[in-house]
């Protein structure tokens, strides 16, 4: 096999839908849900699959991890074509889906553990190895004796992280990993996933409406709308192309039923019940926007901040016509 984990191209699905049409009347609609992607992951990478809701994402990865027959387009994984040999390909991947657990929900979560060291025939010593690293790393032992279904979101996640490395695999796919944690889970998980990042040996690919993962975890980044590609590179790369913004977020005292719209640096969003403007910098300079804040409100502070992930793929996703790079598709919708 070449140093190529995942290789797609032309990648395609559809799927027919019932719509109505009238009182009594239905017609049926082909919906692209991907649109010819076309992905090759290298060993060892982490990338990050993002976009709008709608995109294509978990499509995307059904398709890679054998759950959805692509309509159109060629895929392997691992060298496998994913649908025709899935039950080879379980035993190089594994897969965190946020609504699919793998855990016995009556079971404590060692019990899981141990099941599926079984079902995936992992030697013992392996999987003591890879258990104890888990234990260490998410901090398990607090609750490993607890049935699953007892277990907080963010304990389960964590468990479900263990089940889905047990048996070493080569590329781990992760859905949303991070939806819904509290700050102390969610820093855990990143953290474990960063480490094992840097050890080289698992492929990553994680999909995620939370930028922060991306900006820790993922030094490739891949960027779908309406089932296609529209970015496909760095961060740095995006902000490059995209023409990132810096921010002035400014702090004020009371808030203002109607916060200025200086010309040259948009209102991005209004925080802390108003009392907090983020304006984004194009032709306007900070100077200008502080100046005409101060004449309004009194501020109680300023901060200037670098570009921002968030901006750059909100600008992306709505396709502003100030934005260069790719135009948003037609409708990928047609009636058949
Ligand atoms: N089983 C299905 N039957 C019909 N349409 C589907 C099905 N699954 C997905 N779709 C449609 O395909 C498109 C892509 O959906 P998908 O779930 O892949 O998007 P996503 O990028 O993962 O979105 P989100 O961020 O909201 O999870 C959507 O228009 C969705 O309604």
């Amino acid at each position: 096999m070449s140093g190529n984990v995942i290789e797609a191209h032309g990648l395609r699905k559809e799927f027919t839908i019932r719509v109505k049409a009238g009182r009594l009347r239905r017609h049926k609609r082909v919906v692209t849900a991907v649109d010819g992607v076309d992905l090759v992951v290298r060993r060892g990478e982490m990338l990050g699959y993002i976009g709008p809701n709608g995109a294509g994402k978990s499509t995307t990865l059904k398709m890679l991890t054998g759950v959805l027959t692509p309509s159109g387009g060629e895929v392997r994984v691992c060298g496998l074509p994913p649908v025709a040999r899935r039950t080879r390909l379980a035993r190089h991947i594994g897969v965190v889906f946020g609504q699919r657990s793998q855990l016995w929900w009556d079971l404590p979560l060692r019990d899981s553990f141990d099941l599926l060291r079984h079902v995936y025939r992992v030697p013992a010593g392996d999987h003591g190895a890879r258990l104890r690293r888990c234990r260490d790393l998410l901090d398990l032992d607090a609750f490993l004796d607890i049935p699953v279904r007892q277990l907080s979101l963010g304990q389960r996640m964590r468990g479900e992280l263990t089940a889905a490395l047990l048996h070493g695999p080569q590329v781990l796919f992760l859905d949303e990993p991070t939806i819904g944690l509290d700050v102390v889970s969610r820093q855990a998980v990143r953290g474990f996933l960063a480490e094992l990042g840097r050890t080289g040996d698992t492929t990553l690919v994680l999909t995620t409406h939370d930028l922060a993962d991306i900006e820790r975890l993922c030094a490739r980044l891949v960027v779908i709308d309406h089932g296609r590609v529209v970015h496909d590179g760095t961060i740095a790369a995006l902000h490059d192309r995209y023409g990132s913004r810096r921010l002035v977020v400014a702090e004020l005292d009371v808030a203002l039923p109607e916060p200025p719209a200086p010309p040259g640096a948009p209102l991005l969003r209004t925080e802390a019940d108003g009392h907090r403007l983020v304006y984004a910098l194009e032709t306007a300079s900070a100077a200008e926007v502080v100046a005409g804040l101060a004449g309004l409100a009194t501020l109680r502070d300023i901060s200037i901040v670098e570009p921002d992930i968030e901006d750059v793929v909100a600008r992306m996703y709505r396709a502003e016509p100030d934005v260069p790079g790719p135009r948003r598709p037609g409708p990928a919708a047609r009636t058949a």
